[in-house]
């Protein structure tokens, strides 16, 4: 499978063009920052199991003309630029186009772009414009596989009050403390404008988004994990998803020329 690989005097980063997927990036004195399963065989036409996959038009699969998370995960993107700023700092450009396959999908001309900033802080810009002489509505996210230490280690904070679609029973709860994960969670949270904190042991990663109001929080457990794809049993324990999407009734809506910006940003801290 193709990808570029960039190396800056603060982070390296390797990013796949299908899907504009980046699967690496570790700055100068952090450990790797995202998770990559052991078993993710980077065949084309299959997600890359870790990284960021980018879901776009559709987060889940609500929609059932769409595959799970939409079709952009699994296509190739064009590599614009590469543009190094300064020592410190690469910015990297991707974009997709409709096509007779995705025509077949989802019947709209679009252009998506993607940017990422790699330095000591990963940002990611997913800008959607709809080309189309009629209206179109998307979902997506950010479906970040974060690297940690160990599941039993980590509490997930700031969205404490916060509501949330427990999409395991189907219903609305209240978040009343921080997050520590225990078993299965699959969450929709809703109306989340503030940064949120991923603690582990050594670390601290600062998570920050805009264009969006919905945030995903996913573990697997065990069961799941030993029947997922690309996963093996004991995965659960390594990663952590918490993606920064639109998502439910959180969509959007563009008119024909319109476009939207979903951006996020992570840093790390000791
Ligand atoms: O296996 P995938 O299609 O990559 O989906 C993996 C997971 O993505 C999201 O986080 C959803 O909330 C989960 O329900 C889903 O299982």
């Amino acid at each position: 499978m193709e990808y570029v690989e960039i190396k800056n005097s603060s982070a390296s980063a390797k990013i796949a063009l299908q899907g504009a997927h980046i699967f690496e990036f570790k700055t100068r004195d952090k450990d790797e920052l995202l998770w990559l399963s052991g078993e993710s065989d980077f065949l084309l036409g299959k997600a890359i199991r870790g990284g960021i996959p980018l879901c776009w038009p559709r987060f889940g699969n609500l929609d059932k003309n769409m595959p799970q998370h939409g079709f952009a995960r699994e296509a190739i993107f064009e590599l614009v630029d590469i543009k190094e700023l300064n020592e410190n700092l690469t910015e990297v450009l991707f974009k997709l186009k409709e096509s007779k396959e995705s025509r077949k999908i989802w019947d709209y001309k679009f252009e998506l772009e993607v940017k990422f900033s790699i330095s000591d802080i990963l940002e990611i810009e997913l800008k959607t414009r709809n080309c189309d002489s009629k209206e179109f509505m998307i979902t997506q996210a950010f479906h970040t596989y974060f690297k940690i230490s160990n599941i039993s280690n980590i509490s997930i904070n700031n969205l404490d009050k916060k509501y949330y679609l427990d999409t395991l029973d189907d219903k609305v709860k209240v978040q009343n403390r921080e997050i520590t994960i225990e078993q299965e969670v699959d969450r929709v949270y809703q109306g989340v404008e503030n940064d949120i904190v991923l603690k582990d042991l050594d670390r601290t990663i600062n998570i920050k988004s805009s264009g969006s109001k919905s945030v995903i929080v996913w573990n697997p457990w065990i069961e799941k994990s030993a029947s997922m794809s690309g996963m093996s049993s004991e995965a659960y324990k390594e990663f952590v998803c918490i993606e920064s999407a639109n998502a439910f009734e959180d969509f959007v809506t563009l008119l024909p020329g319109e476009s939207t910006e979903l951006k996020v940003s992570y840093s790390q801290e000791d």
